[in-house]
């Protein structure tokens, strides 16, 4: 299950999308001074922060660490800021760390064994630890203890270390990587899911009046309904908006203000931009609706697959602008009305892509 299907992209060929959920190497810090740092100020995700407290206030209750937790949904929705939000209420202390640097068991021994009592470990990207990695983690988490080994050959020899009790945070864009043995072993499973157009304004609403900027609801309204149903898409467009709005306008962001920005922003009436619509349009227009498989899809207009379905397509499929059927990708209704189009014949007429990958749709249905 470690084998990456496909390069995953990389954060600054999502940066360069100014709807792209990734973030580049400067936003990180401006993302850190918007972030929510408790519950209470975490917008929407109203199942998850009511589970998440009680299970917090019972864990605390108890002065015991909470159930290790695995956090997962696409980038942008707000994965990161809980892992700080569960340390933040659990009075713990946070240790940061992603699979893809964690590269030999010994990396994740040495952060294990200087944890405190309590610590909360939070790693990112965890589908991409490799096997071997993974495999010191399964009696950390299990009974807070690691087995490793020291020297080579014969004069290897394997010592167990006990560890103090804490609390395993695991963020992941792709669920569907994790080994089973790695997702067994969290108590606790939280589905982050995109956020509607009413909460996105409220985080615009509070974010503005942290960078000091005058919004209005209606503006805020305009930004939210291009945010993708993404926290952090919605952060950037309102960054831009206030330059806009400093330099064209006197500075507030009104509706107006909003939507003019965005035009010059080529963002749409919908968030759809640039690469969106040339997934929609090759899909339409060179593959006559679909089925079409991934792969083909994406030489068709040259992007990498793994952009494709990590960045591109979550949004579009939930849009209902494009579906994942077995036979391949699917271009919707929705999407000829988008393009003024009348809608191709009904699909159980069209032919299959041999080429479509079956196996390749690692999303749970939703
Ligand atoms: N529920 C929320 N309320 C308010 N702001 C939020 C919320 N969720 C996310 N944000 C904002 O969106 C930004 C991105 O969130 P975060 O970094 O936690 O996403 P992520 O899920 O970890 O993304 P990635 O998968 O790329 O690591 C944060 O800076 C934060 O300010
Ligand atoms: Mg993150």
């Amino acid at each position: 299950m470690h084998s990456a299907d496909g390069p995953t992209p990389s954060t600054e060929q999502q940066a360069q999308r100014i709807v792209g959920a990734g973030t580049g190497g400067e936003e990180e810090a401006v993302e850190r001074a918007l972030r929510p740092t408790s519950l209470d100020e975490y917008v929407g995700q109203q199942t998850i922060r009511e589970q998440l407290g009680i299970f917090i206030q019972a864990a605390r209750g108890r002065t015991e660490p909470l159930d290790h937790t695995l956090l997962f949904g696409p980038p942008g929705l707000g994965k990161t800021t809980l892992a700080h939000i569960v340390a933040n209420e659990m009075a713990s202390k946070l240790r940061q760390t992603s699979g893809p640097v964690l590269d030999r068991p010994g990396d994740l021994a040495a952060i294990l064994t200087n944890l405190e009592p309590g610590d909360v470990l939070f790693i990112d990207e965890i589908h991409r630890l490799s096997a071997v990695v993974e495999e010191v983690l399964y009696p950390a988490m299990e009974d807070f203890r690691i087995d490793i080994v020291i020297g080579e050959g014969p004069a290897a020899r394997s010592i167990k270390l006990d560890l103090p009790p804490f609390t395993l945070v695991g963020a992941t864009t792709r669920a569907g990587l994790l080994t089973s043995p790695l997702r067994d072993r969290f108590g606790i499973v939280q589905r982050l899911a995109y956020y509607p157009v009413h909460e996105l304004a409220k985080i615009v609403l509070r974010s503005a009046a942290k960078l000091g900027v005058g919004a209005d609801s209606e503006g805020a309204n305009e930004i939210a309904r291009r945010a993708r149903g993404t926290p952090r898409v919605a952060n950037r467009l309102l960054r831009r908006v206030r330059d806009f709005a400093e330099v064209r306008a006197d500075g507030r962001i009104s509706a107006e203000v909003a939507a003019s920005a965005m035009e010059l922003l080529d963002v749409d009436r919908n968030g759809l931009d640039e690469q969106d619509r040339r997934l929609l349009e090759a899909v339409v227009h060179k593959f006559g609706g679909g089925p079409v498989g991934l792969d083909n899809l994406a030489t068709a207009i040259g992007e990498e697959r793994g952009t494709l379905e990590d960045v591109v397509e979550p949004y579009l499929i939930q849009e209902g602008y494009l579906m994942r059927t077995p036979r391949g990708r699917v271009a919707t209704a929705h999407t000829y009305t988008l393009m003024g189009l009348k809608p191709a014949g009904p699909l159980e007429d069209r032919q299959p892509d041999l080429f479509a990958d079956h196996l390749n749709t690692h999303e749970p249905p939703p």
